[in-house]
């Protein structure tokens, strides 16, 4: 049974999927302090939220059994990435659900500061009618500023144009053709934008580059009385620098629906009279959060229950159909990752380098090379290692790991092969499936061979002469160890020469043989490696 944790105001219709889905179980909890989140999440398997739950590092730490953290919404900024990703803990977002109720209420931002409507209700309630004081201006004919066009700035864009204003834009991402189909004047460096605009609104995310991205200087730049909107992120606009524009009256009015602090503990900006504030209500509309609840139950559900990846922040995305076909290729990768790891010569790993040839090149190898990568990495380290966070591992442990791809079918219809550079060689192994499911090690070093990829593997290397393997089984047989399955590889394929045995055994040979094994005059290497039994569900894939 998967548990989910909600700690934010959900609506509804997304707790009513959840409650219909055998296998999960919906724990709500709200108004946590953020040790109380921590508390919870150690028994939850995943969990939704909207913008009110900030999981920092501190919250993701030591979470071993959370896996998705999945907002009911946009923007992601309350959740810290790269802990999440470092933690292996996949992060989805609701992309879409909202834009048209976030563009309306931009929209009505903007027509509400425009005729004063917020202080000309308030004086009517007061029992004033005050007609001269509330004069406001007209849309129609004025030029709009939309920094960020994306899906709500151009859903603003689209609704402006139908109240006749002119809209100039700036967004590095969007092509000057789609911009101009749209009828948006594109600029490609935002301080020849902002001096164009009587009114400005910004729709990026919050990111390194977006904070303050409208500050003193920018201000400065526009006409003066011009109006600012703000129903994207606290902070994209400077709310010192507004404060200070506004008082200065270079600009005329500005309508905010979020703050860098929620609710906002300094309260200068709200109580301007020029300013129009919203407690973050741009995505309140029952049909959006109707929309973005539903499609986070589902996103959640559908990873817990059947490994999908949609709307992820931090993985590419896979069907579930999709993740059962390569199912067995990311067996086979981190089977790969943990025999290279017990290599005696895996010290001090500098790069890998994983090849795909034949049908497996045409499937998502990213995956499947993350996969390795767990594999190469997990025993060496005390934290979870996984599809999400190995790459990252790797990086930070001056680990590159390259891939390159040939759809070109060699001896086998599939090949994966995996190279390590490391201090003292090169080790190399590769494998195939056989049939739909039968993982196969084919070659080790120059060696071609054909050996079960699986349990305990006795992996010695030998001069080819005649006795030795009987030699090796008699002994074997004296103590009691019992060989399931047997490869032979010779290099050249010439009888004296060097070769390769891999002993599949059903149980661990004492210290004392391997020494016995490996003082024996013809035999110049022995391993034994590790590998999880043939089957073994994979961690992170097999949940339940
Ligand atoms: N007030 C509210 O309740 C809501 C607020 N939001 C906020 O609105 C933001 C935008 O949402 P969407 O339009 O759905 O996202 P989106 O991802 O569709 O659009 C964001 C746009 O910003 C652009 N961008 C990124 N960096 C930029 C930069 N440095 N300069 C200019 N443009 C840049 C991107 O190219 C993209 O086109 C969200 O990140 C979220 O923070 C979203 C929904 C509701
Ligand atoms: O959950 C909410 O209502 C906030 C929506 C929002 O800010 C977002 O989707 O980015």
């Amino acid at each position: 049974m998967f548990r989910v944790l909600i700690t934010d105001n959900l609506s509804p219709a997304g707790m009513e999927v959840l409650k219909n889905l055998p296998g999960i179980e919906v724990d709500v909890r709200q108004g946590l302090s953020p040790e109380e989140v921590r508390e919870a999440l150690k028994e939850a398997d995943g969990i939704i939220i909207r913008s009110a739950t900030k999981l920092t590092p501190e919250l993701l730490k030591d979470q071993p059994r959370l896996k998705v953290v999945v907002r009911a919404g946009v923007g992601v900024d309350n959740i810290n990435l790269p802990a999440a990703t470092r933690e292996g803990i996949v992060v989805m977002n609701t992309p879409a659900g909202n834009t048209t109720s976030t563009a309306e209420h931009t929209v009505a931002m903007m027509m509400a500061l425009s005729r004063n409507i917020a202080p000309a209700a308030a004086s009517m309630s007061a029992g004033r009618w005050d007609r001269k004081l509330y004069t406001g201006t007209q849309l129609s004919g004025k030029t709009l500023g939309i920094v960020g066009l994306g899906r709500i700035g151009l859903s603003v864009a689209k609704r402006a144009q139908g109240l006749e204003m002119k809209i100039v834009g700036f967004d590095p991402f969007l092509s000057a053709e789609r911009a101009a189909e749209l009828g948006i004047e594109l600029h490609r460096d935002i301080d020849d934008l902002v001096p164009l605009c009587d009114y400005l609104t910004v729709h990026t995310p919050l990111t390194d580059e977006t904070r303050g991205i409208i500050n003193a200087a920018r201000l400065a730049k526009m006409r003066k009385g011009v109006r600012i909107i703000n129903c994207a992120r606290g902070g994209i606009v400077d709310e010192n620098d507004l404060a200070d524009a506004i008082e200065a009256g270079q600009v005329g009015g500005a309508a905010l629906d979020v703050f860098t602090s929620e609710p906002p503990t300094d309260d200068r900006l709200v109580k301007l009279p020029q300013v129009l504030s919203t407690p973050h209500l741009g995505a309140s509309t029952e049909e959006a959060q109707e929309l973005v609840a539903v499609e986070a139950a589902e996103l959640i559900s559908g990873f817990l229950l059947r490994n999908e990846i949609r709307h992820a922040v931090n993985l590419a995305p896979v069907s579930a159909a999709e993740m059962a076909e390569i199912r067995t290729y990311l067996d086979l990768s981190r089977r790969l990752g943990l025999l290279l790891a017990q290599h005696p010569k895996a010290g001090g790993i500098k790069s890998a380098r994983i090849m795909y040839r034949g049908e497996v090149a045409a499937k998502n190898t990213k995956l499947i090379t993350a996969s390795f990568t767990s594999g190469l990495l997990e025993a060496a380290m005390d934290d979870n290692v996984n599809i999400v966070n190995a790459e990252l591992m790797a990086k930070e442990r001056g680990i590159e790991i390259t891939e390159s791809s040939s759809s070109e079918i060699g001896d086998f219809s599939t090949l994966i092969q995996a190279t390590i550079d490391t201090d003292n060689g090169q080790p190399t192994a590769a494998g195939t499936v056989f049939g739909k499911q039968f993982l196969r090690l084919v070659r080790l070093g120059t060696f071609s061979l054909d050996a079960y990829l699986d349990g305990l593997m006795l992996i010695f290397r030998h001069r080819d002469v005649p006795g030795l393997i009987g030699y090796i089984g008699t002994m074997f047989g004296e103590h009691g160890v019992n060989i399931a399955h047997m490869s032979l590889g010779r290099e050249h394929d010439e009888q004296g020469g060097n070769a390769i045995a891999v002993l599949n055994l059903d149980n661990a040979p004492t210290q004392e043989i391997i020494a016995e094994i490996c003082a024996h005059p013809d035999v110049t290497s022995v391993e034994l490696v590790k590998l999880p039994p043939a089957g073994a569900p994979l961690p992170w894939l097999d949940r339940g």
